[in-house]
């Protein structure tokens, strides 16, 4: 293939991708800031290489074509690299990109007019393969905690970055070539890194999209997103390994439920919003008493459960105790008023013949007196209750 036929195909392929990436965000399946990134990406390159391509081949003065086109593919190069350190959560980096592309510029217009053909080649192929290392360098962070797919275009982008740049070294090393290398084979080398590189970051990046979005939907399966802690379902998860191990001699673990006390007041009176940022403050002050080893979940609505894992029924009792002054004792700051607010509670720990059923039933039970006496005060189940009925 020849060298302007190479350009026209990753002009082309550029192209094509951004139309994909552009129609995958209109048909509502995106709902990621970063596919628009890609997308753009992928359209500076696209126009870059087209410009290239019709610089060659004439059609516009190939002095005005070439340093536009150029400018154009690192811009869409420093883009995407940017874009996979915002990814990564590393802002800094990002910001890092604009000036280290104007250097780039400065540095590529340099050689080009220093040596328009041997040292111009050399800087296009240093700044694409240094822009596609940092990509991948981006892409390779939290490596140990990184699903297979993030690894593998980590891998991929730092070797085909790798042949890239390898271009620049061996012609400003070994301007004829090296051995079977020559400068032709090498040339068509990078380009069709080039070419694999806009796919791989094109469908690589979609599906690191889906595989995100997938993650948040099995996370939200188990989580209350208002209070970040595991909902019902998360919760009786959790629970189920304690439940069996509380049929074995040991030590006991305790479960505690509490729900706000009077509720509907705060909604009725602030609003609704205002009563979700009650909720979540003062879930936060409930976690700060509570050790790593507590699991802290949402049952429903403003009702809550603690499992205390080694914890006996009195100190379970102290445990809720100091919560519940905790809670009492907080003021929450909102938009319209300073909030106080209160909690009952009940306690229990799992007994060997509990299903879940019967020991939730017997905590609720107690929370139920402790509501009953008054509300802001914490109820020990009783030693021995009434058998529950399973549902
Ligand atoms: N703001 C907000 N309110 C909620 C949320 N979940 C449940 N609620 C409200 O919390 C209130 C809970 O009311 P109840 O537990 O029945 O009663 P209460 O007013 O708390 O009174 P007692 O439990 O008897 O002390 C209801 O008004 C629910 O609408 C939530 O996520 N955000």
């Amino acid at each position: 293939m020849d060298a302007t036929t190479m350009v026209l195909a990753l002009a082309l392929g550029n192209l094509a991708l951004c139309a994909t990436l552009f129609f995958f965000e209109q048909s509502g399946h995106a709902g990621r800031p970063a596919v628009p990134t890609w997308g753009w990406s992928r359209l500076y390159q696209g126009a870059g290489w087209l410009l290239l391509a019709i610089g060659a081949a004439g059609v516009v003065p190939e002095g005005l074509a070439l340093p536009i086109a150029y400018v154009l593919v690192f811009a869409g190069v420093a883009w995407e690299s940017g874009a996979a350190w915002e990814r990564a959560g590393r802002l800094r980096w990002r910001r890092a990109t604009l000036p280290a592309l104007g250097l780039a510029v400065a540095a590529f217009l340099l050689c080009w007019l220093i040596d328009p053909i041997g040292l111009r080649a050399v800087a296009a192929s240093l700044v694409l393969g240094g822009f596609y290392l940092s990509l991948a360098a981006a892409l390779a962070r939290g490596w140990a905690a990184a699903s297979m797919l993030q690894r593998f275009l980590a891998l991929a982008t730092t070797v085909l970055a790798v042949v890239v740049g390898a271009r620049g070294a061996l012609v400003l090393l070994a301007p004829a070539g090296w051995g079977w290398m020559t400068s032709d084979i090498l040339r068509q080398l990078h380009s069709g890194a080039l070419y694999l590189l806009a796919l791989v970051g094109g469908f690589g990046w979609l599906l690191l999209g889906r595989e995100r979005e997938q993650a948040e939907l099995a996370r939200l399966e188990v989580n209350d997103p208002l209070t970040d802690v595991p909902n019902r379902r998360g919760f009786f998860q959790a629970l189920a390994p304690w439940m069996a191990l509380a049929r074995r001699p040991g030590q006991p673990t305790a479960l505690v439920v509490f729900d706000l006390d009077q509720f509907k007041r705060i909604n009725d009176g602030y609003g609704h919003p205002a009563g979700d940022v009650v909720l979540a403050h003062l879930i936060n002050t409930c976690k700060r008493q509570l050790r790593d080893s507590d699991l802290l979940g949402r049952l429903v609505g403003v009702e809550f459960a603690i499992l205390l894992p080694r914890t006996n029924l009195d100190d379970a009792a102290m445990v809720a105790e100091r919560m519940r002054a905790a809670i009492e004792a907080e003021r929450v700051k909102t938009e319209r008023a300073m909030i106080s607010l209160t909690a009952s509670f009940g306690v229990t720990t799992i007994r060997p013949d509990d299903s879940t059923v019967t020991l939730l039933a017997r905590a609720d039970e107690a929370l139920r007196v402790a509501k009953k006496a008054g509300r802001n005060r914490v109820e020990v189940a009783a030693a021995v209750l009434a058998p529950v009925e399973e549902e």
